[in-house]
């Protein structure tokens, strides 16, 4: 049998800088979602080189951003702030913001006749068919404020990055973060212990894993069959800086955000 490809992770995007023989060295775009934005929010959108707000989620950058910098003008915080790109289906985007980014030259993208794709999906489109010739596998995309609230748009959100599964898409809120860990690739995680962790989780998603082998966990599994209503592993615990993982079946991993 082939030997099959390695693929690094690492969530040096929580970092206040990343440092440069960090591997992969990735591009980051950021989508902002409808519901309250992380603490961390201004570092992932320093590091982000593209800046899209899913339709409603400019009213939080809109409304909450000047709130994460409370000893500065609210107005000065707005324009320093400024999405590139608001695509959704514009059912929940008040007006004063959609003309307030008009005006400052954002991009808006109309999709109100499409009301079977969500507007995450929307914006991974959009990053998708941005700038066609390039490599999308250095492309991570990160999506904050993706989990905690409605849990129709929780499991939309994951079902998005299992759509996309050949893409890089991080969900984050201000406890956890979540990515897909694809069958077609061996994985090692580097964790960035200052940021993230100890409690983690590998959960089999779309369909039961007939085998899974981890190293660098407390409960490590060794072969294992993993499945919904079956065995998932839920509060486990990483024990160093590096966990690897190997599957016969797509995985979410999770992990904890350390409130600092
Ligand atoms: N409570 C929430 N929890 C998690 N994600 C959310 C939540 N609310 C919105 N989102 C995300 O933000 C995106 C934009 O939100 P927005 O409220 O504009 O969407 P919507 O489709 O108009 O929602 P609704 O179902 O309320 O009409 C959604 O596509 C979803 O990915
Ligand atoms: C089976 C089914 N369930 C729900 C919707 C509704 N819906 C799904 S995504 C979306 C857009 C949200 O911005 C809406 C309204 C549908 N079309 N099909």
């Amino acid at each position: 049998m082939l030997a099959m490809d390695l693929m690094h992770h690492s969530s040096s995007f929580l970092l206040p800088t990343i440092p440069q023989h960090h591997r992969p060295s990735l591009t980051y775009a950021l989508v902002l979602l409808n519901q309250n934005l992380p603490r961390f929010t201004p570092l992932l959108w320093k590091h982000a080189q593209l800046r899209l707000c899913a339709d409603g989620g400019a009213n939080r950058v809109y409304d909450e951003m000047p709130l994460l910098f409370p000893q500065e003008d609210a107005s000065d915080v707005r324009r320093r702030y400024k999405p590139d790109v608001i695509k959704g289906d514009m059912d929940s985007i008040r007006r004063e913001v959609l003309d307030f980014y008009t005006s400052l030259g954002t991009e808006i993208v109309d999709k109100s006749h499409d009301q079977d794709t969500t507007d995450l999906h929307k914006c991974v489109t959009y990053i998708r068919d941005f700038a066609p010739g390039l490599d999308k596998s250095d492309l991570c995309i990160l999506v904050a404020g993706a989990l905690g609230g409605r849990f129709d748009h929780e499991m939309g959100n994951l079902n998005v990055i299992c759509h996309f599964s050949s893409l890089r898409i991080v969900l984050l809120s201000d406890d956890s973060l979540i990515y897909l860990l694809p069958r077609t690739h061996r994985h090692e995680i580097h964790i960035q212990t200052s940021v993230e962790g100890p409690h983690c989780g590998l959960i089999p998603i779309g369909m039961p894993s007939r085998s899974s082998t981890t190293t660098g966990l407390q409960w490590d599994l060794n072969n294992t069959e993993m499945k919904f209503g079956g065995l998932i592993s839920t509060s486990n615990i990483v024990t160093g800086e590096k966990v690897t993982v190997q599957s016969d079946s797509d995985l979410l991993w999770t992990i904890s955000i350390k409130k600092l």
